[in-house]
């Protein structure tokens, strides 16, 4: 992709909070024009601290970041007009009616679409005139997302979109955001729900504890991981029965009972020549399951495996302080 088509860019943001805290540790990437872009991670990873940058919230403590080629901090009124931001809280007073918040908002917004259009977009257009304070904590989500949606943004910033809402609720907004996205629109997202991502973005990236652990399409970061063989063997059969597991290409195994779980980096090769063992030697492979990874497993892999690097980097000095008093 061409940079001039890159509508978001970051190159090694950092941002330090007052106290020293460092939560955001140099990260770098892209967003193209139309493109649906999902920020994952751990909790406290640094996402919103990313995004309120992006949003021309918050200043960056080093690094670069432009939207729509501008600064969103310092050019704050070149980029807002043309964003849409949907924060975790709208902030409305909640004696004021949905149809008399849309209005305030849409006389902030340049541009805006007309109060009912885009109550109706978010299947709010019959709730115009219920108070706030009683809408479900569903209902709410989708006023702050009606509000984003006013000034027809160019770029949507979604955080956390679909808490609270129930499964049928979550299922509307993603169709919405397809909608929005077909139409044009750059969407970044942030969220918990790791099928979101899966099933929404064109490319995402795994945050941990300030930094990018992996990045690439839903199809690419799962690719990072193993993928699973299950299967039972019939009565008289044992894991030993098998051909040597090395050469059939799994990296690992895990026996509970008579079900063995095999993983592999090569899904296509193991399959087939397990499968074509099974035939020769006449065994039936019950409950036969082969798949690649999910990206909850991807992401609960990377998780594991960052932690585990982190905590091997913090003990590395003391270890090498042991190893040296041991020689002395
Ligand atoms: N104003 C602040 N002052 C100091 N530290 C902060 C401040 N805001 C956030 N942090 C810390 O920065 C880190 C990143 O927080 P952030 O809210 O960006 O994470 P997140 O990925 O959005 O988390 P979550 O998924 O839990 O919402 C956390 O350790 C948090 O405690």
């Amino acid at each position: 992709m061409n940079t001039d088509d890159h509508v978001i860019e970051v190159t090694d943001l950092r941002r330090v909070y007052g106290g020293g805290f460092e939560a955001v540790r140099g990260i770098s990437f892209a967003v193209g024009r139309g493109e649906l872009f999902a920020l994952l991670g751990t909790n406290g990873a640094g996402k919103t601290s990313t995004v309120e940058v992006l949003e021309g919230l918050a200043r960056p403590t080093g690094g670069r970041v432009r939207v729509l080629g501008h600064d969103p901090y310092a050019e704050r009124s070149l980029v807002r007009p043309r964003i849409g931001v949907m924060l975790q809280e709208g902030g409305f007073p909640s004696e004021l009616t949905v149809g008399e918040a849309v209005r305030m908002w849409a006389g902030c917004t340049s541009g805006s679409r007309p109060t009912g259009e885009a109550l109706e977009l978010v299947g709010l257009g019959h709730r115009s005139r219920v108070r706030i304070k009683q809408l479900s904590g569903g209902e709410k989500r989708r006023l702050d997302l009606a509000l984003a949606l006013l000034g027809r943004p160019e770029v949507l910033f979604l955080d956390e979109p679909t808490t609270g809402l129930d499964a049928e609720g979550r299922v509307e907004t993603w169709e919405l955001v397809r909608a929005l996205r077909a139409s044009g629109t750059t969407v970044l997202l942030t969220t918990h729900y790791l099928e979101e991502a899966e099933s929404l973005a064109d490319r995402l990236a795994i945050m941990h504890a300030g930094r990018l652990a992996v990045s690439g399409t839903p199809a690419e970061v799962t690719a990072t991981q193993p993928s699973q063989i299950s299967f039972e063997l019939p009565d008289g059969h044992h894991l030993g029965d098998l051909p040597p597991l090395g050469p059939l290409g799994v990296t690992a195994h895990e026996t509970a009972g008579r079900t063995v779980k095999l993983r592999t980096d090569a899904l296509q090769q193991t399959a087939t020549r397990l499968l074509l063992w099974a035939q020769d030697a006449g065994v039936e492979l019950r409950g036969l399951d082969v798949r690649s990874a999910s990206l909850e497993e991807a992401f609960l892999r990377i998780a594991r495996d960052v932690k585990q690097e982190d905590a091997r980097r913090q003990d590395a000095p003391q270890q090498d302080a042991l190893d040296k008093e041991k020689a002395a």
